[in-house]
């Protein structure tokens, strides 16, 4: 499988944060769902991957191009939603249309419009009298009516109800059926991604501490709840962190082998949620989880 986004060594360096060497790469045909606490790095990756801030180090290849190729070209290629609206507020759709049609070599008119009716973007307001959730979603219908091979996607689904979210989902999982499409998405809703994503990317404090395919890490990870003394005896090598709580201690494994569920200690699956917190939690943890 071909690398939709390739990225080696990455580094930024602002005063009071660092990207330090991320290194991953995004299969083409996959959705990869990005997560991390706030200020963990995810847009400044984001960024640097669509050229939008200068990195300091390391290389980027997308859609398969080599590092500074083709820059043009590739940007028609990539469709790209952030948390903002980029377009002017005394604008309706109709003008969006205008405009992209002149940008766009491929843009894809009864598409777009296909697109609005569906996401219910009204003809006539102006985007300014557009709610948070109609202005992201005529960013979505307009990554997708370019012909993009890759959506980069960053809180594309923040501040939106579950009922226009899941239709948001429902969108991306259709993108991708066409094996050539990929999908890179970073969300705080970790249940959206945990919905859709086929592998999750862990950035914390500027590294990249897990990236691993999301069934085998939640058929792999587990919550183990058992008694101080029972937790001290788990092997040191699969627990990620350790919450005492007042009745008894949860331990989150990397891994359920040799664990045996009894009177004295419960194995439960975990969310990503979970992962994400004992990981954003503990700076320790950052030697468990590789
Ligand atoms: N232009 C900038 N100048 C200085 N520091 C910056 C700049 N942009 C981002 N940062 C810092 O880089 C760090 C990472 O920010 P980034 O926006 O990438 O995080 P994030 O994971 O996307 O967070 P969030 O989930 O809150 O959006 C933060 O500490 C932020 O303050």
């Amino acid at each position: 499988m071909n690398g939709a986004i390739e990225v080696r060594n990455l580094v930024k360096r602002y005063p009071d944060f660092v990207l330090e060497n991320v290194s991953f790469r995004v299969p083409e045909g996959s959705i990869v769902g990005f997560i991390g606490e706030n200020g963990a790095g995810k847009s400044t990756t984001m960024k640097a991957i669509l050229g939008l801030i200068k990195r300091d180090d390391g290389e980027i290849s997308l859609l398969g191009e080599p590092d500074g190729a083709r820059e043009e070209a590739l940007k028609e290629q990539i469709g790209v939603v952030f948390d903002e609206n980029c377009f002017p507020e005394h604008i309706s759709r109709e003008d969006v249309n205008r405009m992209l049609k002149a940008i766009f070599k491929n843009w894809q008119e009864k598409l777009f419009f296909k697109l609005c009716e569906r996401f219910g973007i009204p003809g006539k307001k102006k985007i300014k009298e557009y709610s948070r959730g109609m202005k992201m979603k005529l960013s979505i219908a307009v990554a997708m009516s370019h012909q993009a091979r890759l959506l980069i996607l960053d809180e594309a689904t923040s501040g939106l109800d579950p009922v226009v979210r899941a239709e948001i989902l429902d969108m991306l999982r259709e993108f991708v059926m066409d094996e050539h499409h990929t999908v890179f998405f970073s969300s705080h809703i970790t249940s959206d991604i945990e919905k859709i994503a086929d592998y999750i990317l862990l950035i914390h404090k500027g590294r990249i501490l897990l990236y691993e395919d999301r069934d085998t890490l939640l058929e792999q990870y587990a919550l183990v709840r058992c008694s101080d003394e029972v937790a001290a005896k788990l092997d040191p090598k699969t627990v990620v962190g350790v919450r005492h709580g007042r009745f008894d201690t949860e331990v989150l494994v990397r891994s359920r082998e040799g664990l045996k569920p009894g009177e004295h200690l419960a194995v439960d699956r975990v969310s990503l949620e979970d992962i994400l917190l004992y990981t954003a939690e503990k700076p320790e943890n950052e030697r468990c989880i590789k």
